[in-house]
Parts: structure tokens; sequence; C-alpha cells
């Protein structure tokens, strides 16, 4: 587990991280998701413990995470431009990350190479900025540490090549219940394969948490009601629901509530519909409607 609380980080007159706080459970795929100069990295790079926090503290599994000898082995930081030796080639940098991680399996990694079609053996400078990102991946996962934490870990990457490496990530995470931390830009590269999401806006934690359970306290209904009800459906139906958004086009008022369902229902049902069914939510809806209110412009990381 990494508990992040009530981090805070300046950068002279910048606030990179504003008073954090957030945990990240043990076994989870957990993603950081923020727009340009969130803090993401800022982040990451504390996590992993090369950066130093101003006041708060993170801890990874009780122990504090900055420039811990003890902790250095569990985690595997790859940041979005992952430093290599000139001229290295996979092989040789798994060399090297060998003797910082006594599980990294080269086998691994010469098995996953060649199922992405990589040269271990070439050197990375001559790789593309996607064939590197492979590259690093596949260490990465193949160091085989508790935790993994990754900046910008799709970008760059082809669909194609994005789904294998989502799958091998999955793989992963269910054979060996690693944690892994990822960071992105935007929402889709996350959803269907974080369980858990934390939104990051100019240094301050907006949301944190299992979006999908969230899903279960909050539903999107779509109704007709006759003459007169329709006219004052949002009043009256804000006296008695949490409606989180109201809209009404043409006959059809669609509603995004919190609560219980069947308490919602009932209470429609009381208003008469002419017509009421439920509508799936995407994660995206639920982003917003969770945040609706907040006053901040998240729009960035839904595109
Ligand atoms: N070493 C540094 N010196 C000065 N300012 C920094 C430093 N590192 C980060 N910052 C500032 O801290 C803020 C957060 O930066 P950070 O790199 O954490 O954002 P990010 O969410 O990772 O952004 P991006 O998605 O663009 O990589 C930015 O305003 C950035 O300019």
């Amino acid at each position: 587990m990494i508990e992040i609380r009530h981090v805070t980080k300046h950068f002279d007159s910048i606030t990179a991280l504003n008073d954090v706080t957030f945990t990240i459970p043990k076994g989870r795929i957990f993603g950081l998701l923020g727009t340009n100069g969130a803090g993401k990295s800022t982040l990451l790079r504390a996590m992993a413990g090369i950066l130093s926090c101003d006041e708060g503290e993170l801890l990874i599994d009780g122990e504090a995470c900055y420039d811990n000898p003890k902790v250095k082995e569990s985690f595997f930081y790859l940041p979005d431009d992952p430093y290599y030796f000139p001229n290295a080639s996979m092989e040789v940098m798994t060399d090297f990350y060998r003797r910082q991680y006594k599980g990294m399996s080269a086998e691994a990694v010469g098995y996953m190479a060649e199922r992405l079609e990589l040269d271990t053996r070439r050197p990375l400078r001559t790789f593309s900025k996607g064939m590197k990102r492979q590259a690093f991946l596949i260490m990465a996962l193949c160091a085989n540490t508790d935790y993994l934490l990754c900046d910008e870990v799709f970008d760059g990457l082809d669909p194609v090549v994005t789904e294998v490496m989502k799958k091998l990530f999955l793989r992963e995470m269910e054979e060996q219940s690693r944690t892994v931390v990822v960071a992105a830009h935007k929402l889709k590269d996350l959803e269907e394969f974080c369980q858990d999401i934390a939104i990051l806006h100019k240094g301050g934690m907006l949301l944190a948490g299992d979006m999908r359970r969230r899903a279960g306290e909050i539903y999107k209904l779509q109704c007709v009601f006759d003459g007169e009800m329709h006219e004052k459906a949002q009043e009256y139906l804000n006296v008695c629901l949490d409606v989180v958004r109201f809209r009404q086009e043409g006959y059809f008022t669609t509603l995004i509530v919190r609560g219980e369902k069947e308490k919602i229902l009932e209470q429609i049902q009381r208003e008469n519909p002419v017509f009421c069914r439920e509508v799936p939510m995407t994660l995206q809806e639920i982003f917003l409607a969770e945040m609706e209110g907040n006053g901040y412009d998240v729009s960035k990381v839904f595109q």
C-alpha cells in the first residue's frame, strides 16, 4: 500500500503538489490522470523516493519512500524519458537492472521482446520513440518488483501495441498481484485498465477512488413526463432527489441522480412518468458527475 498524506511540493514559486492525500491499495492498477503540469510526474518521483516533499509524508508499506534503501528494491520507476547508457541495448540495460532488482528475469525480457519483434541486441538509441517505450515497459514488467510506477505509459504506442501492453500488464497483475501506478493525460488510456483513478489538477487532487464502485451510487435515468410535470420536473425532482445533472431535450428528461436506485425509481414513479428507464453511465459521465460544482474545467482529460 502506498499512503500519500497531505503532500505538498514547491519548486520556487510553483506549487507542484498542494496538500495531496490518498491511498493506493496493494494489488491494484491505479491511474493518475491530469493535464500538462498537473503534478503527476512530481508525485511519481516522490513515490519513487527520488524527490523529497516540503510537507506531508509518503509511505510505501509503512516505510518512508524518500531515499530509503529498505524500499528501493520493492519498486521500479519508469519515467517518461528513461535514461540508458550510450549504445546500450535491452540486453545491456537488463543486465544493469539485474544488479538492482534480484527478481529481474532476462528470459522474460527476451520472450516479451520477441513477441513484440524487438531486437534485444540492437542499441536503444536506434529505436523509435514507441519502440523505446515498449522496450522499457517490458524491462519494467520483468523486474518483478512489488510496485511499478510508470509515467505516460502508453504515450507514443500505436493502438495494437497499446492493447498488447495492457494485456501484459493485466496478466502480470493477475498472476503476481503487483501494484501498478500509471500516469496519463487522457481517461481513455486508463479506463478498462485501471481499477482506481485519481485526478490531479494544478497540483491539487480533485478525486480519487474506485470509479466503477461509485457507479453503484449514481444513476442516469431517461424519463418522459406529461404536460405540467414536464414543465416542473426540475423543481419537483430537486426537492426529493439528489439531482446532479438535469437536462431536457424535446419530450425527454435526462437525470443523473445520487442515491439508492430503488428509492430513486420509487420517487420518480410517484410523478407518474409516461416512461422511465435507466441508462448505463460511461466512466467519463461518472467523473463529470462526481466533480459537478467543484469549479474545475476538467474536460481536457476526456478528449
Ligand atoms: N524540477 C522542476 N523545477 C521547477 N518546476 C518544476 C520541476 N518539476 C516540475 N515542475 C513544475 O511543477 C508542476 C508540475 O509538473 P509535473 O511535471 O509534475 O506535471 P505533470 O502532470 O507530470 O505534467 P506533464 O503531463 O506535462 O508531464 C509544473 O508547473 C512544472 O513546471
